[in-house]
């Protein structure tokens, strides 16, 4: 079977500004890859390549096997996309965002799924039918969550996925992330959180100015140790 996300030799420019330079990685089906770096290093750029929102310079950017420029609407059905702030309507409940954004994407479900969904991200019974404007920014992004495991698409792109949770949120989203894994996802999420990605991630690439300077794997069924890529990360940002 054909890898699920690759990008080869990937650049980008936008308005001007080389934000990739050579690019290249691959994530395997059920692997957690995470993409690590500063601001502005290139991460999200990255993750917008993969939906076509974004045209490589140069190189090339697949999605299982096919490149992402040559059939668009394919890529972007295999992949449930979170972005950084969660774009949920406000005036909405859970329930009437998760039903409005997954008929958008062509998916039904039913009252039972968007519990069991919502059950999962542990977002709490009283809120589902208050309207996200009274949400704490977690709650909000708990429901992102829920509507990316309702798309049951067979990977997962997340953008700084656990920024606005609490460190009990952050822990058992960690879980649920490595559970999906497990099941078969192919997950590739970008971070500036070197704790989180250790944590997480089976592999982690450390991305600096546009360039892929690091790599990191878990081995032997041991996490990725923290400090080295800590190390690792600080280094390359004072270089
Ligand atoms: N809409 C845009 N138009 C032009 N350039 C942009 C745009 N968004 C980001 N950039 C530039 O692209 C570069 C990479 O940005 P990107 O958002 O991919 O980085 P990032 O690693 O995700 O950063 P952060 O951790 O701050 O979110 C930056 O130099 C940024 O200024």
């Amino acid at each position: 079977m054909s890898i699920p996300l690759e990008v080869r030799s990937l650049s980008l420019v936008r308005e001007g500004n080389a934000v990739l330079d050579g690019v290249s990685f691959t994530v395997a089906q059920g692997e957690i890859f995470a993409l690590l770096g500063g601001n502005g290093a290139g991460k999200s750029s990255t993750l917008l390549t993969f939906l076509g929102f974004l045209a490589p310079s140069d190189g090339e950017v697949l999605v299982y096997g096919q490149s992402v420029g040559s059939d668009v609407a394919s890529a972007r059905s295999a992949i449930a996309y979170l972005p950084e702030a969660a774009s949920l309507y406000g005036h909405m409940t859970a329930y009437e965002n998760l039903d409005y954004f997954l008929d958008l994407a062509g998916k039904s479900a039913n009252q039972a799924d968007y519990d069991q969904a919502l059950d999962r991200v542990a977002l709490p019974d009283e809120a589902r039918s208050r309207r996200l404007q009274s949400y704490s920014k977690g709650m909000r992004q708990k429901t992102a969550i829920a509507l990316a495991l309702l798309r049951e698409t067979p990977i997962l792109l997340l953008d700084e996925p656990t920024s606005g949770l609490d460190p009990v949120a952050i822990d058992e989203f960690h879980d649920l992330v490595k559970d999906l894994a497990s099941a078969g996802q192919t997950i590739l999420m970008v971070t500036h959180d070197v704790y989180g990605a250790c944590q997480v991630a089976d592999r982690v690439g450390l991305l600096r100015r546009g360039q892929l300077v690091g790599s990191f794997s878990a081995e032997n069924g041991k996490r990725i140790d923290t400090e080295t890529v800590h190390a690792a990360f600080a280094e390359r940002e004072a270089a």
